[in-house]
């Protein structure tokens, strides 16, 4: 009898040291995969270090060249960049890539978002004999660009899904025979991945020596490490296999060096041309504020910025997490005034094109969009980008909120921020390749209330730090903050868990909240020095504590949903025994109201600007498939507002060839009746005018 209970006891012992035992492995193995997943990301980088390296120093036949150097296309270039496109300048890096196309190089370009990528292949595209074929991903990218050259007077056109049987056939033959007009052609990558019939007219254009340019636009697309992979993007290398002396544009806003390196094995262009410019936005203002957890207040939050802000009609939009809650959104902004309609991927095309073509026309004023609203959307006055609840990842907010102000003039992105919103994300993405990393990083984002927003993205995408120059709301905040010590309500949380998960026991972000207030009210007395917190800063505690790996986050699914629990973290030990400090930074109070950009932003509208402004919409309903910012840009309409032309010759030399044939009569009636006729009334009005002082934030402009 005594034997068995000794031996019952050593039982229990060992027993409970296993116990131990298998809480560490599961440390260490957490670790462990931490450490291996770095070290793959580690691995991959020198790869690339490496290879770029290896690509400089042993291709000789990839001549260094002064792509902004003289050319003898120089001037063909300028007149069609002028008289053309209405482009008065060039901006940053666009001459060179122009020129580098014009060579017959293969080219990959990273510009930023509303940087001006589109002009980089539809110039040479017209200059260039015979067709260039553009990929891109999607069916209202496509349909803006076409219509956008369409208003041109440039023959373009798409074949899609949509593109009915006569339009077909007329490419087709284009194609084949080289009959009929078409510059340029714009397909979905499906086109070429799955229609053979396709392909193999454009072998047949290509053997006649009338393929002139490959263009694959979002190219991101390509790269599973991207933030928007398409399948059939990967299948575009048979592209460069078929016609290996076409040359290739690639071009994207985003790619990260592990992206870019991607791109050129995959459409096989590894002797391309790199030019890569910034990321920074300097016209965007970025803020981030405090979402509540009662959805009517952010509806009401949301609808006041509109107003207030935005009472113009100017153009926005609102991005939500999911399907339902962008139909609800907009009901209830429109049950608020304002003009707004949803957009999402279960709606069928049509009703798509709807939504898509009132906005684009300035007949609606907010599109509220899930994330199958906008990659690349041609419009180039959206003047506010507002993310009900937060991306998926930096790099898709990045590209989402960089729709905004794409015409260069200060606009703004605003993400409300609740730390509950991270769990609903975190079950969706924690499947994906580096899906919790990546959403973790901007979750770090919108809790930082110290850091300056603009940095964060040049952390993220690699670049040297640049001059925010007042643009976010960090920077220029003047809101008290202070540095709460949170270690004593870590160890609680802590300890809460570890009670929970001895007995097998799990909770939810917001479970965790309540737990840990039942248990503050009866633990608080020990500790007379820790203050009490608000539920939201309780929220935001467990997830800094989720950043910092003292927790993390587990995922369980059940019939209808995945659940996302918090648990205790690699790091969870020292917080218990409190040898790590917790600090959680406070704001003294709630928003912060005066700032730089809103008075760079009231720069209002002369009389003049309403008028142009009010007969390029009358213009563009005249003409069913124009866009308002087709017929004139908001940048035109600034600079007749300068120069108030009141000739046609005068108004040529402004707004170059084209425009001035189509729209001349109508512009010059406008400034005349505005300007009172008058040349004589010329040089004081123009000085007066151009005092006005037009506020562009542009980055690098060239003459
Ligand atoms: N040199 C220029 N001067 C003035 N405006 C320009 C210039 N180049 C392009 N633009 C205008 O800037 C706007 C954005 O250009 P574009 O659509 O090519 O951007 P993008 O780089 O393709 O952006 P995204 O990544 O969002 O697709 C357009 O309205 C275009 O007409
Ligand atoms: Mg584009």
């Amino acid at each position: 009898m005594e034997e068995e209970e000794i031996i019952e006891e050593e039982l229990l012992l060992v027993e409970s040291q296993l116990n131990g035992l298998q809480d560490k492995i599961k440390t260490l193995l957490d670790q462990q995969e931490e450490l291996y997943e770095r070290q793959a990301q580690l691995k991959a980088l020198l790869e690339i270090s490496k290879t770029s390296r290896d690509t400089s120093n042993s291709a000789p036949s990839v001549p260094l060249e002064d792509w902004s150097g003289k050319f003898s296309w120089d001037s063909q270039v300028d007149d069609t960049r002028f008289n053309v496109f209405g482009i008065s300048s060039y901006r940053s890096n666009q001459r060179e890539i122009i020129n580098s196309i014009m060579s017959g190089k293969d080219v990959l370009v990273i510009m930023a978002a509303g940087g001006g990528k589109s002009l980089c292949y539809q110039l040479p595209a017209v200059l260039r004999d015979g067709i260039t074929l553009v990929v891109s991903p999607l069916l209202s990218l496509i349909q803006d660009q076409v219509m956008g050259l369409a208003a041109l007077g440039i023959p373009a056109h798409m074949l899609t899904s949509t593109t009915n049987k006569e339009i077909e056939k007329f490419i087709y033959k284009a194609l084949e025979k080289g009959e009929g007009e078409l510059k340029i052609l714009y397909v979905t990558p499906e086109k070429i991945s799955k229609s053979k019939r396709f392909m193999s007219k454009l072998e047949k254009c290509h053997h006649a020596g009338r393929l002139s340019l490959v263009a694959i636009d979002e190219a991101h697309c390509c790269s599973q490490w991207g933030h928007d992979f398409r399948p059939d993007y990967k299948n575009l290398g048979i592209l460069k296999i078929q016609f290996p002396s076409v040359p290739m544009i690639a071009l994207t806003a985003t790619a990260t060096s592990k992206v870019q390196m991607d791109l050129i094995e995959m459409l096989h262009i590894p002797r391309s041309v790199k030019f890569v410019s910034t990321v920074n936005r300097p016209n965007l203002f970025y803020r981030v504020y405090e979402k509540s957890s009662v959805g009517k207040v952010v509806i009401d939050e949301i609808a006041n910025f509109i107003s207030e802000s935005y009472p113009n009609n100017e153009s926005g939009i609102v991005y939500c997490f999911s399907r339902k809650e962008c139909e609800q959104v907009a009901k209830e902004l429109r049950g608020r005034g304002i003009s707004a309609d949803y957009y999402h991927a279960d709606m069928d095309v049509v009703a798509r094109e709807k939504v898509h073509m009132r906005w684009s026309k300035s007949k609606s004023q907010v599109i509220v969009g899930t994330v199958a609203f906008g990659m690349g959307i041609n419009k180039p006055d959206v003047r506010f980008v507002v993310h009900h609840s937060l991306s998926k990842s930096m790099e898709t907010y990045y590209q989402e909120s960089g729709r905004a102000g794409r015409d260069g003039l200060p606009s703004e992105c605003v993400l409300y921020y609740r730390p509950g919103d991270v769990p609903r994300q975190s079950s969706m993405v924690f499947y994906e390749n580096c899906g919790l990393q990546n959403l973790y990083d901007i979750a770090r984002y919108c809790q930082s209330k110290k850091n300056c927003r603009r940095g964060a993205f040049f952390q993220h995408f690699g670049e040297a730090v640049q001059e925010c120059n007042g643009m976010c709301d960090n920077c220029v905040s003047s809101i008290e903050l202070k540095d709460i010590d949170a270690t004593y309500h870590t160890k609680i949380i802590v300890s809460l868990l570890q009670e929970m998960q001895q007995n097998d026991q799990r909770a939810t972000l917001l479970q965790l909240v309540d737990k840990f207030k039942t248990k503050w009210k009866h633990s608080a007395g020990c500790s007379n020095e820790a203050v009490d917190l608000k539920k939201e800063e309780i929220e935001q505690l467990i997830v800094q504590l989720i950043l910092d790996r003292v927790l993390k986050e587990e995922f369980q699914h059940t019939a209808y949903t995945t659940n996302a629990y918090v648990v205790l973290g690699p790091l969870w030990k020292p917080a218990l025994q409190g040898n790590r400090p917790v600090k959680l930074t406070s704001a003294s109070h709630s928003q912060d109201s005066g700032d730089r950009f809103k008075s760079a932003k009231r720069n209002q509208m002369s009389n003049l600007e309403a008028k142009l402004d009010d007969m390029r919409r009358t213009i563009s309903s005249r003409n069913g498939g124009i866009f308002p910012h087709a017929v004139l840009s908001t940048e035109q309409i600034s600079l007749l507002n300068c120069h108030t032309p009141t000739t046609i010759a005068e108004l040529e030399k402004l707004i170059g060839k084209v425009k001035t044939d189509k729209y001349g009569s109508d512009i010059i009636e406008v400034m005349r009746s505005e300007t009172g006729s008058g040349k004589d009334s010329g040089d004081g009005a123009k000085r007066q005018k151009k005092d006005k002082g037009v506020v562009f934030v542009e980055s690098s402009e060239e003459g």
